[in-house]
């Protein structure tokens, strides 16, 4: 079944992201990378960046708390598979929500998949899967099927035929018979793996993942590693463990909302690396 193919019938926002943006407040620069003209194939002849995925900022500025956090970034982001890292609090995650409606920019412009991100809020969640930081800001519904079930209902299946493709997207990921599982029973990994597969159920044309892997065991990690490479969808994913985001096409490093690097992971990391070598030792210096 693709769902690629689906009529979205239901354009409002998934009830998950209905309950963030009900609490969502309002919504550096950067020298903005051009798309490169060189980008990945993708299985069914698509080029991301300028089909399915795709994302543009324009002199983008928000404040969080009162504080402004982004003033005036512009990026182009076409490439298929980008890592973002950065100290704590460097902006990572509100850069992540401001993709799919959580937060909406307080100026300027910023495209994601086709879509106007602020005109167009309501409908980002139906291009845009999240997977959060935090379980619990994510999980719904009390069984596994149901919670993976949600999203492709949302998207016009019926319910029965959205179980059973709940059922296949779990067995085809070693999880077969957990639909009828309670996810308060799910360990933090199990968990973490619910929700990748419920992000990734209704197909939508970008992952956004935000440190989606933190609480895998190893096996499940490289698995869920190995499927990420392989997936259609562009994925943007924050990650404070370097050697998940090593292999990607491209490393964005954020600082107090700036872009200090931008490039391939090999020259972007290693600096990244040292960065925060050099902060340790100060921090342990003033402990
Ligand atoms: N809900 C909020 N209300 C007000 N300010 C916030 C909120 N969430 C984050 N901020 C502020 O926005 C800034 C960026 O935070 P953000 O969560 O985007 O950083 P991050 O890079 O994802 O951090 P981490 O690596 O710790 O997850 C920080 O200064 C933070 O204090």
């Amino acid at each position: 079944m693709t769902l690629r193919t689906l009529q979205c019938q239901h354009p409002q926002v998934l009830a998950r992201h209905r309950r963030a943006l009900a609490g969502a407040p309002k919504g550096c620069h950067s020298a903005g990378t051009q798309q490169d003209g060189n980008m990945a194939e993708t299985a069914g002849g698509r080029k991301d960046g300028e089909g399915r995925g795709g994302i543009v900022l324009r002199d983008v500025w928000l404040d969080r708390g009162g504080s402004p956090l982004f003033r005036g970034l512009s990026l182009d982001l076409p490439e298929r598979r980008i890592g973002l890292v950065g100290s704590n609090g460097s902006g990572k995650s509100s850069l992540l929500r401001l993709l799919n409606g959580l937060l909406v920019p307080d100026r300027g412009r910023l495209t994601v998949a086709g879509l106007d991100a602020a005109r167009d809020r309501r409908d980002l969640p139906t291009r845009v899967g999240f997977v959060f930081q935090n379980v619990d800001h994510q999980i719904l519904f009390p069984t596994v099927g149901e919670e993976i079930a949600f999203g492709l209902v949302e998207h016009g299946l019926d319910r029965k035929a959205a179980r059973a493709e709940a059922e296949r997207l779990l067995a085809a990921h070693g999880c077969a018979g957990w639909a009828g599982r309670a996810v308060d029973a799910l360990s933090e990994g199990q968990k973490q793996l619910v929700c990748i597969l419920a992000a990734l159920a209704p197909d939508p044309a970008i992952l956004v993942m935000d440190e989606p892997l933190a609480s895998l065991d190893l096996a499940n990690r490289r698995a869920l590693l190995a499927r990420i490479e392989r997936l259609p969808q562009q994925v943007l994913m924050a990650s404070h463990d370097l050697d998940l985001i090593a292999g990607f096409d491209r490393i964005l490093w954020l600082e107090a909302g700036a872009v200090k690097a931008d490039g391939p992971p090999d020259a972007v990391l290693p600096a990244y690396r040292a960065h925060e070598e050099t902060r340790a030792r100060t921090l342990g210096d003033l402990s």
